[in-house]
């Protein structure tokens, strides 16, 4: 059995199509476009590709980009002062400040001081709050990203077994919610989790979410299983100069063979992340402009 690729990339392009669409009409409504902020503390490589795709996807889809980058030794007050000129700022309707933050910057007191209604990437208190209780309010990226696709591939997720592993505030645990607010049944695995491949042989879909290259493994998996791969890890060149190859949390090329469809990395989780994104700072421009949000984003 070869599963079916669950193309993450060709989802998100088309939800950055209608997104874009949606923010041209945005702006001959409100006289302006919706704008995203970026605040990146330090310089690290990494972070710095992923900050430059957002600018590019954000202006792709008729929207403002603002970044701010800020030197590694930025003092608490003066980051936290930036981002309250951003709270106050009318052409920013979203803020997003690139984590982790280098050094001893206290990231929850940073996240704190975000206006909730700019919270675009829903890692306020105040955002995690209302997810879990189940009022509106905005639902981190990735875990939101995951769902659209978990949705558009089986429509009705009632009564199917889900694991999640990993228990992140950013990934694990939203996704959690997700899936339980979906009527999955729904269990969290963990570092200390005993006998994980046999919690996730259970499962009809399995949500990697962990930081460890190709750790889930073909053997684990339930036959016909859904899997969405979170996991972005860069593994070793192969020779000196070689940018290392991308890989997921789950051994892709065995995995394929027994589950019913997966996602890929790259190509999969990634790309959904910046669209749910961009879809995210369109609603928070439509709540501040006193507009309805836009339906079927
Ligand atoms: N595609 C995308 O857009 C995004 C991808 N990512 C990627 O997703 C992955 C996870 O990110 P994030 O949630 O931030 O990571 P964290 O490091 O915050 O969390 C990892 C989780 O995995 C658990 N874990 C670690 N080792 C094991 C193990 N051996 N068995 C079971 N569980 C384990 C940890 O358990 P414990 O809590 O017990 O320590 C923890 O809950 C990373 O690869 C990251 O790069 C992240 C964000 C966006
Ligand atoms: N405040 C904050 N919000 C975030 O959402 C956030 C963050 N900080 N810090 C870092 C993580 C990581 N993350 C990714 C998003 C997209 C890709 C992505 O598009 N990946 C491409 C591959 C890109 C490549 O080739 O390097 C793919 O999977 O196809 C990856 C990783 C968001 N994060």
């Amino acid at each position: 059995m070869t599963a079916e690729l669950i193309d993450g990339k060709a989802f998100a392009a088309n939800l950055r199509e209608r997104v874009g669409d949606h923010a041209a009409a945005f702006a001959e409504k409100a006289g302006r476009k919706a704008g995203l902020a970026v605040v990146l503390v330090g310089a690290d490589a990494a972070s710095e590709v992923y900050v430059r795709s957002k600018g590019k996807a954000t202006v792709a889809a008729n929207m403002e980009s603002f970044e701010h980058r800020l030197p590694a030794d930025t003092a608490e007050e003066d980051l936290i002062a930036l981002v309250e000129r951003l709270n106050a700022d009318p052409a920013v309707d979203g803020i997003l400040v690139q984590l982790p933050l280098p050094g001893d910057l206290d990231e929850q007191a940073v996240i704190a001081a975000i206006d909730p209604g700019k919270d675009v990437d829903g890692f306020h208190v105040e955002s995690a709050g209302r997810l879990m209780v189940g009022r509106e309010g905005f639902v981190p990226c990735t875990p939101l990203g995951c769902i659209m696709l978990l949705k558009d591939r089986h429509g009705d997720l009632s009564g199917m077994n889900a694991v999640v592993i990993g228990r992140s505030n950013i990934v694990g645990k939203p996704m959690a919610q997700l899936l339980l607010d979906a009527n999955a049944t729904v269990t969290i695995a963990h570092s200390r989790t005993k006998d994980l491949p046999e919690v996730v042989q259970r499962a009809d879909i399995v949500v990697a979410a962990v930081g460890r290259a190709e750790m889930v493994k073909a053997d684990w998996l339930k036959p016909g299983a859904t899997v969405i791969d979170v996991g972005i890890n860069r593994l070793a060149p192969a020779e000196e100069g070689a940018k290392g190859r991308l890989v997921g949390d789950v051994d892709f090329e065995a995995a394929k063979e027994v589950a019913g469809a997966i996602t890929p990395v790259p190509g999969g989780v990634g790309p959904m992340t910046i669209a749910v994104l961009l879809r995210n700072t369109l609603v928070a421009a439509h709540m501040h402009e006193g507009l309805d949000p836009p339906v079927g984003l």
